[in-house]
């Protein structure tokens, strides 16, 4: 049975951009024509990716910036859904990422940690049980006594780590970029996800950091332009990922552009 099943899913942002001022100089020096005040451009963020990951896959997303691996894991989660295709999800899921959204203002620290709990798949017993140790995790002291509308971003961070690390998932998506507040919750903050990491069943992993893709995942893919450019294990999809970099930087001298396929501008 599978945990997660992606069948030819393609995803294309539409995107209305705005004449702005700068537009208007140039069509009158005749840089630009500007007729259209709304011009109306496609991102092809994912394009006809076909996936499919079992209890043990642990998957590694690699890809330039702009690749759409973020994205990716979005459609998994279920945030976007695609353009086109299929995408089924068998299991509990949480997303590390986009930590600070969905609190509510007005509630406490303390009942959020219950929301969100509840959100995460756990039953109000798990949630009584699991509270107090949250609580302590985050270090919010007094202040989980406070609506989170009170909470600087950081404390947001804290309070979300906390609670989404302490429900165990059946399926982890994690963006690399966890920040996790400062310095000192930083460093239980990366010990606890490791944990994590090491035990979940089915993970999806996105990183520009190819040691960590090497030690925690046993499957790879090589996003390109929204496209699946190889698959297989991390040591072999690394190797071809990094020797495409190495051409592109000797025939251009440079690698730092954006990797996103934008497929119409009217
Ligand atoms: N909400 C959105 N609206 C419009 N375009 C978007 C949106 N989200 C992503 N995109 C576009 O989709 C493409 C893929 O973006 P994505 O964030 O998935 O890339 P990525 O591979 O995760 O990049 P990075 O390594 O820089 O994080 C990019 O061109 C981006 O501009």
């Amino acid at each position: 049975m599978y945990a997660v099943k992606l069948e030819n899913v393609s995803l294309t942002f539409d995107i209305n951009k705005s004449t702005t001022l700068k537009d208007i100089f140039l069509s009158l020096w005749g840089k630009k024509n500007c007729y259209n005040t709304l011009q109306k451009r496609k991102i092809a963020a994912l394009k006809e990716i076909n996936l499919e990951l079992r209890q043990g896959d642990r998957l590694g997303i690699i890809g330039l910036n702009g690749a759409g691996k973020s994205t990716l894991l979005k459609v998994v989660a279920g945030i976007y859904p695609p353009t086109s295709g299929n995408v089924s999800v068998n299991g509990r899921v949480t997303c590390l990422f986009e930590l600070a959204t969905g609190f509510e203002m007005e509630a406490t620290g303390w009942e959020n940690i219950y929301l969100r709990g509840l959100m995460l798949g756990a039953t109000p017993r798990e949630m009584k049980k699991k509270a107090l140790e949250i609580a302590e995790f985050s270090g919010l002291g007094d202040y989980l006594d406070l609506p989170v509308r009170h909470y600087s971003s950081g404390m947001f961070i804290r309070l979300a780590f906390s609670v989404s690390t302490s429900i165990e998932p059946e399926i982890l998506l994690l963006d690399e970029v966890v920040a996790a507040g400062d310095a000192s919750f930083l460093a239980k903050a990366e010990k606890r996800l490791k944990d994590l990491m090491g035990r979940v069943k089915v993970l999806l992993f996105v990183s520009h950091n190819m040691q960590s893709i090497k030690d925690f995942c046993n499957r790879a893919i090589w996003l390109d332009r929204g496209k699946i450019r190889a698959e297989g294990l991390p040591d072999d999809v690394i190797k071809k990922y990094l020797g495409s970099i190495n051409n592109t930087d000797k025939k251009r001298g440079s690698v730092d552009e954006t990797n996103t396929c934008v497929e119409a501008c009217i």
